[in-house]
C-alpha cells in the first residue's frame, strides 16, 4: 500500500493567503481558528471541492492534472454535515463493515440495517468517518469530525481514528476547537490568524 505525502502549496482561497504546507503518511496536522477563519473552505479546496489558487500535491500526483472525481476518491473530505441518498444505512457501504469497527464507535451492528430518518446526529457522525475511511483514500480530511458527541464517545472515535491513521499511514488534516482533543490527537497544530496560517507550540 502506497504512503504519499499531502502537500499545499502557494494555496489561496478566500481571505487565506499563500498556504504552505506538508503533512507526512501518518501524520495528523489539527486546524484550527475562530468560526468563519475559513477552516472548512482550505478542506474544500484541498479536496478539490472549491476554486482555489496554489496547488495540492498527492506525491507527484498534482490536483490540476487529475481529473476532480478522481482526486476526491483519494483526498476524501469528511464533512461536519454527512450526505445520505438512500432510505437504510447498509445501502451506502459496498463492503462489509466489521463489527470490531462498529464496537470500537460506540455502535451496535444493527445500526447497518437502520433507517438513515432514525439516526442521530453523532450516530450519523461516526457512520460517515466508517465510511470515509471504508473508500480506502490516500488522504483523509476531517472537519470537526467528533462534533456532535459526548466526551466518552468522543475519546473513542480519537482512538480509533488514531489506530487507522498510523497503520494506514494516511496524511491527515483535522479541524477541531478543543484544545485538550488538539493535545491529544494532533503531530503538529496550525491556527487560522487573519490570512496566515501559524504554527502553535504543542503542550
Ligand atoms: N463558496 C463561498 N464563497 C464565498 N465565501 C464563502 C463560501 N463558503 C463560505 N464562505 C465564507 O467564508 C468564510 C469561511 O467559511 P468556513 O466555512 O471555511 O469557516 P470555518 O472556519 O470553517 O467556520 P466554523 O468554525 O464556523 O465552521 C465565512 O465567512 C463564509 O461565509
Amino acid at each position: 500500500m502506497s504512503r504519499k505525502c499531502l502537500r499545499l502549496d502557494r494555496v489561496a482561497i478566500g481571505e487565506l493567503a499563500e498556504v504552505g504546507l506538508a503533512v507526512g503518511p501518518g501524520e495528523i496536522v489539527c486546524l484550527s481558528g475562530a468560526s468563519g477563519s475559513g477552516k472548512s473552505r482550505l478542506l474544500r479546496a484541498v479536496a478539490d471541492l472549491e476554486p482555489h489558487e496554489g496547488e495540492v500535491w498527492l506525491g507527484g500526483q498534482a490536483q490540476s492534472d487529475t481529473p476532480a472525481h478522481r482526486w476526491r476518491r483519494q483526498v476524501m473530505l469528511v464533512p461536519a454535515e454527512s450526505q445520505w441518498w438512500a432510505d437504510r444505512v447498509d445501502e451506502h457501504f459496498p463492503e462489509r463493515i466489521d463489527d470490531d469497527d462498529l464496537e470500537s464507535l460506540g455502535l451496535e451492528p444493527e445500526v447497518m440495517s437502520w433507517q438513515v430518518g432514525r439516526l442521530s446526529s453523532g450516530e450519523k457522525q461516526r457512520l460517515a468517518l466508517l465510511r470515509g475511511l471504508g473508500r480506502q483514500p490516500a488522504v483523509l480530511l476531517l472537519d470537526e469530525p467528533t462534533a456532535n458527541l459526548d466526551e466518552a464517545t468522543t475519546q473513542r472515535v480519537e482512538t480509533w481514528l488514531l489506530t487507522k491513521v498510523r497503520i494506514l499511514g494516511r496524511p491527515v488534516l483535522w479541524v477541531a476547537h478543543d484544545k485538550g482533543q488538539i493535545a491529544r490527537v494532533a503531530d503538529r497544530h496550525l491556527r487560522i490568524d487573519g490570512s496566515r496560517l501559524v504554527e502553535e507550540a504543542m503542550a
